[in-house]
């Protein structure tokens, strides 16, 4: 489990994260979901111990972090945004570099790492690191974060940069991580990817954490109230409703939409059936997560 508590980074009197607070249970997959320089890249940074904060901490699974940092980076990967390794070696000599620093028998690390390069695709891939695609970079980053078999995997905007194909791959084993009960926190500025492989979500904008949760909750909370948006269709002529709860409606010919604070549905068709109307069609409206999150973190597309 991941818990941060009031994590705080201080640039140049601008707080980059401020006070951020969020909890990921085992086995959930977590996306960390906010605009160029809402402060991902540093929050992931003081959650793998790598950049002090200014207040705050971060736990994995209990343990603190800045206070025992080799505990805490025996149970995680991390796989940074812009990855680097060493250019004239290739991918197995990377790692096994890297490998090092997990104290890895040797013959332990080498089994590891061919299975991991059969993993991530890169097995009989001799060439040096240095001309790699931005793609293999990636692969190899994963790679490199899987090393030590961690059990939370941090992963910075994986997929940026990446073409289709990366990007499907890349989203293939952030599942297939998932299926094997890893927990993963990855951020990402891309909404469709977030609801494609996430359970839960976190928006940062501005380093302020301002919604977090399943999507839907993420939704609800963004759309700044409980309002639920009702699509009626009818045959014939659409009847005023009388019900107390609508906020708002706009009738049309044989339809409306209706804003109310609770789901009105049923007591809806009740009504309409009393009048001796008949429903062709009555449906939430949903909005995309798209659409809120452009909305609160954009003010709008
Ligand atoms: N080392 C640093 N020194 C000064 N300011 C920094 C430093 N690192 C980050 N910042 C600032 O902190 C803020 C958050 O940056 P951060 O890189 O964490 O955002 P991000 O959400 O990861 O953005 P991106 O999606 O562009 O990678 C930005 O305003 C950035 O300019």
């Amino acid at each position: 489990m991941i818990r941060t508590e009031n994590l705080t980074k201080i640039y140049d009197g601008v707080r980059a994260v401020d006070s951020l607070s969020l909890e990921v249970k085992e086995g959930e997959v977590f996306g960390f979901l906010g605009p160029n320089g809402a402060g991902k890249t540093t929050a992931i940074g003081m959650m793998v111990g790598l950049i002090e904060p200014a207040e705050g901490k971060c736990l994995i699974n209990g343990v603190d972090v800045i206070k025992n940092p080799l505990d805490a980076k025996r149970m995680t990967g991390y796989l940074p945004d812009g990855v680097g390794f060493y250019a004239h070696l290739s991918a197995r000599q990377n790692l096994k570099y890297f490998s090092k620093f997990y104290d890895m028998e040797s013959g332990d690390a080498d089994r590891r790492i061919a299975e991991l390069l059969d993993y991530v695709g890169l097995a009989g891939v001799e060439k040096p690191a240095g001309s790699f695609s931005r793609g293999m970079r990636q692969r190899l980053g994963l790679a490199q974060a899987l090393l030590n078999d961690p059990e939370i995997i941090f992963m910075d905007e994986p997929t940026n940069g990446l073409d289709p194909q990366g990007v499907m791959q890349f989203r293939h084993a952030i599942n297939d991580l998932a299926r094997k009960g890893k927990t993963i926190f990855f951020s990402s500025h891309i909404m469709e990817e977030v609801q494609q492989v996430c359970n839960t979500i976190g928006i940062i904008t501005k380093g302020k954490l301002i919604a977090s949760g399943t999507i839907e909750d993420v939704k609800r909370k963004m759309s700044g109230s409980d309002r639920y948006t009702i699509l009626i269709k009818v045959a014939g002529d659409m009847p005023k409703l009388a019900d107390t709860r609508i906020m708002d409606a706009v009738y049309n010919n044989g339809s409306a939409v209706i804003e109310s604070s609770i789901d009105i549905r049923d007591d809806i068709s009740t009504e309409l059936y009393g009048k001796g109307v008949r429903i062709r069609e009555q449906r939430l409206v949903e909005r995309s997560l798209e659409d809120v999150f452009l909305e609160t973190v954009y003010g709008g597309a």
